[in-house]
């Protein structure tokens, strides 16, 4: 047995040698007889027969030859082998050697320059790989029928091949046709242009596992294949034929790597349980052990599932407990300022509107706060457009009156530069002077930046991270206002509270008052629950894709009428090239189908500076149209844009969907957006609905939790909340109490988490802590 699966395994690299190069190569050649005369091969006489005059033979019939070869060996193998059972357990690997949690992910055995990858992507230990949850799951078990997939639809399939064809419509391009049969009877088409190298796998009679999105042409089904792997693979395969993790990665770090790591890092890891065994009977919840193969390699929903809710309640936990023991030394003392109703006045009467009622009961809260000797700590939170950033000014001008500094701390640099250019439009003409420092300035300005700010000579500074940085002293920073919270790590923001300056934070967050608690608990909560008049809410329409050309007309007569359109291409497969790729496509489609207009791209691959570059121009008009990926963030203002086109709006979460279309509708011009759905099932059509029924942020993100699923977006990019990776705060209510309860029973009888017992729990928090993976939790 042992002597199959090694020669096997050492047909498989010439196999795959032949694969990738397609063409002869006399080492392999050479190494392939080498094998067959050795002792190795010896009992398999069939197998030396299909590879007879190996070296002689040409490419293609090189690679057939070992083909017949292996599967010889899966055959035999098959004999000798008991079956695993079916796909419940991940494929065994051979015991390796154990590695404590926080041991450097250099000792997991991920291949060449596998530790490099991992780090690259943040994950430095093997605590970090096992935390590195999957964002989303995809269900790859081959579908036993065909009858019921959907236009769109992801599905697996397996079956054999009944036809193939090739066919060469231009000289340069190859189209490579098959034709599967499932084992139920039914027929899959699929085809892949310009890649000879799957043409070794297509064989008629070859078996294979294919993943792709399913295109119904009447009743015939065609796939767009995304991943391929024989049946023998796939058998020991992490990335097909089971419910497969998707996870965060970047360019040049594959979903397969990424699997294989997690692999690895639960192998050797010991999953041993911080929670006790009757805390966690009485909870329902599932040992470690379970809930973090469940989650990297579920065997059913089931435990995906068990493993969710068990890890989202650690994160509950873990939250409430720092938040707890934070708890003690809450109440600091900040600056009092004086805040006088005058200079509220006097900021209103600059301004080119008044305040709302909301914006006016806010301020109201915020200048006690001010006026108080506590040091505030205060979120405010408003739907997109309702006005934060005015009331923020109105807060900072009252710090500068009082002969305070202000700072504006922004996620990205985009979004630096444009509070910047709101801020000198709301403070230059009150004589306040404000000033930017961003990553991208040469280091000559940046120190110029920083001197002007040392000696007090700038009133108010907007920056991103490059704030708190260690080099960035204020000579008296009285306030600091904290953008979309979510971004930033607390710890960032007590960097930058050193010296103890009031601090606001802004969120468009949705989360219920209630919930904002766990979210936020040291901050204080203030609602702008009201958008400025004369706002005509987006109008919203959901369109098939194959409606797109009228899509496009429409935004055609509205670029004509003087104004601008967005239109937002969804992120493929995780992968930035791709993503580029698509969205470079859909600009050069647009180019074509709307010749007068003028079209730009926006994608994450630019450097900040090109970046600013085209926000400026799509600004100032220079273009009309702004293809963009999702780097369009969150607060980007240009209000002469009138309409949205978001593509493959399917792929987006309901509140990030509602966060883009915030990105229209800024001006007194009546705006669009437009959701086009690449996906035409049912339940998609039901989700997208809710967006286009509502522009109220707190509905949509409570209508999107009644109807999702185990395996859709979530965490982070739902909540928009980093210390849950898992945690949906909307929806968690019950773990979240459940999660307090627990946490007060701990701290109330063993304060300081002193007691033996509780050493695990303790380490892990403390570890959590300082872990990179954790690091936004802190
Ligand atoms: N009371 C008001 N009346 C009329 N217009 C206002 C009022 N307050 C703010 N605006 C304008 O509305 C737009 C959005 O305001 P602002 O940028 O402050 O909102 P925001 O809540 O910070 O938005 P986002 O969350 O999308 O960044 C701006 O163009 C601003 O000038």
């Amino acid at each position: 047995m042992a002597t199959v699966t090694e020669l096997r395994d050492k047909l498989r690299r010439p196999l795959a040698a032949e694969l990738a190069t397609g063409c002869a190569d006399r080492v392999v050649a050479g190494g392939v007889e080498r094998l067959l005369a050795s002792p190795l091969a010896g009992p398999f006489p069939g197998v030396r027969e299909a590879l007879r005059g190996y070296a002689e033979l040409d490419a293609g019939a090189r690679a057939e030859a070992l083909e017949r070869a292996l599967a010889l060996l899966d055959g035999a193998e098959r004999k000798t082998a008991p079956r695993p059972a079916a796909r419940q357990a991940p494929p065994a690997a051979a015991p390796g050697e154990r590695l404590p949690l926080d041991a450097e992910v250099t000792r997991l055995d991920t291949g060449p320059g596998g530790a490099r990858k991992l780090t690259s992507l943040g994950l430095h230990t093997v605590r970090d790989v096992l935390h590195a949850y999957p964002h989303r799951h995809e269900d790859r078990r081959a579908l036993p029928d065909l009858a019921e997939v959907e236009e769109g639809q992801k599905v697996t399939v397996e079956g054999t091949v009944v036809a193939k064809s090739r066919r060469k419509p231009k000289p340069n391009m190859l189209i490579l046709d098959v034709t599967l049969e499932t084992p139920s009877g039914g027929r899959v088409k699929a085809s892949w242009f310009n890649q000879p190298w799957v043409e070794r796998q297509l064989r008629e009679g070859a078996r294979l596992v294919l993943t792709g999105r399913v295109k119904k042409f009447g009743r015939s089904v065609q796939l767009g294949v995304e991943h391929l792997e024989t049946v023998e693979d796939a058998r020991e395969s992490l990335s097909t034929g089971r419910i497969v993790g998707v996870y965060d990665s970047k360019d040049g770090i594959s979903q397969e790597f990424l699997r294989r790591s997690a692999f690895r890092a639960l192998q050797a890891a010991p999953l041993d349980d911080y929670l006790p065994a009757h805390w966690r009977r009485e909870r329902g919840l599932t040992d470690l052990g379970d809930a973090l193969w469940g989650i990297h390699f579920p065997g059913d929903e089931g435990q995906l599932e068990r493993g969710l809710h068990r890890l989202r309640f650690d994160e509950y936990l873990f939250l409430e407990l720092r938040m707890l023991l934070q708890g003690e030394d809450a109440v600091l003392l900040g600056k009092r300022f004086q805040a006088t109703s005058d200079d509220i006045a006097r900021f209103e009467s600059a301004l080119p509107f008044s305040f709302t009622n909301a914006q006016r009961r806010v301020l109201l809260e915020i200048t006690d706060d001010m006026r108080s000797e506590r040091q505030m700590a205060r979120l405010v939170q408003g739907d997109v457009g309702s006005g934060k950033t005015a009331v923020a000014a109105c807060a900072l001008y009252l710090a500068v009156r009082d002969g305070y500094q202000g700072a504006l701390m922004a996620p990205t640099e985009i979004l630096a530069r444009q509070h910047y250019a709101n801020l000198v439009g709301y403070l230059g003409k009150l004589d306040v002077r404000v000033g930017l420092l961003i990553g991208a300035m040469t280091p000559k300005q940046k120190l110029e930046m920083q001197t002007r700010i040392a000696e007090g000579e700038v009133d108010v500074v907007v920056g991103t991270q490059a704030l708190i940085q260690e080099n960035v002293r204020f000579d008296n920073l009285g306030l600091a206002v904290v953008d979309e919270e979510h971004r930033f790590g607390v710890m960032q923001r007590r960097k930058l509270l050193a010296g103890r300056p009031d601090v606001l934070v802004m969120s468009a967050t949705p989360i219920p008052r209630s919930l904002a608690l766990t979210a936020y608990g040291d901050l204080e909560l203030s609602v702008i629950d009201e958008l400025p008049p004369g706002r005509t809410p987006v109008e919203t329409k959901l369109i098939q894709d194959t409606h797109r050309a009228q899509a496009y007309g429409f935004v055609m007569r509205q670029i004509r009428e003087g104004r601008q359109a967005f239109v937002v291409t969804a992120l493929i497969e995780e992968n930035e090239n791709l993503e580029l790729l698509a969205a470079t496509q859909l600009a050069d489609g647009l180019k074509v189908m709307l010749p007068e207009a003028r079209i730009d791209l926006l994608h994450g691959k630019m450097t900040a500076a090109e970046k600013e570059h085209v926000m400026d121009r799509f600004r100032a008009r220079e273009f009309d149209v702004l293809v963009s990926t999702t780097v369009i963030e969150v607060g980007v203002d240009v209000p002469n844009a009138s309409v949205m086109v978001i593509e493959n709006a399917e792929r987006f979460g309901l509140s990030q969907l509602h966060q883009l279309r915030g990105r229209v509708g800024r001006g007194s011009a009546k705006s669009y957006c437009v959701l086009v759905a690449g996906e035409h099932s049912k339940k998609t059509r039901q989700r997208l609905k809710i967006i286009e029924g509502s522009t109220d942020g707190f509905v949509i993100a409570e209508a999107d939790l009644k109807l999702r699923g185990p395996g859709e977006i979530r965490g982070t990019r739902q909540s928009g909340i980093p210390d849950l990776r898992l945690g949906d705060l909307a929806s968690d209510v019950e773990i979240i109490e459940q999660a307090r309860a627990l946490a007060k029973h701990i701290l109330a009888h063993d304060p300081r988490l002193e007691h033996p017992r509780l050493g695990y729990l303790r380490s892990e928090l403390q570890n959590r802590s300082q872990s990179v993976a954790f690091r936004e939790v802190i």
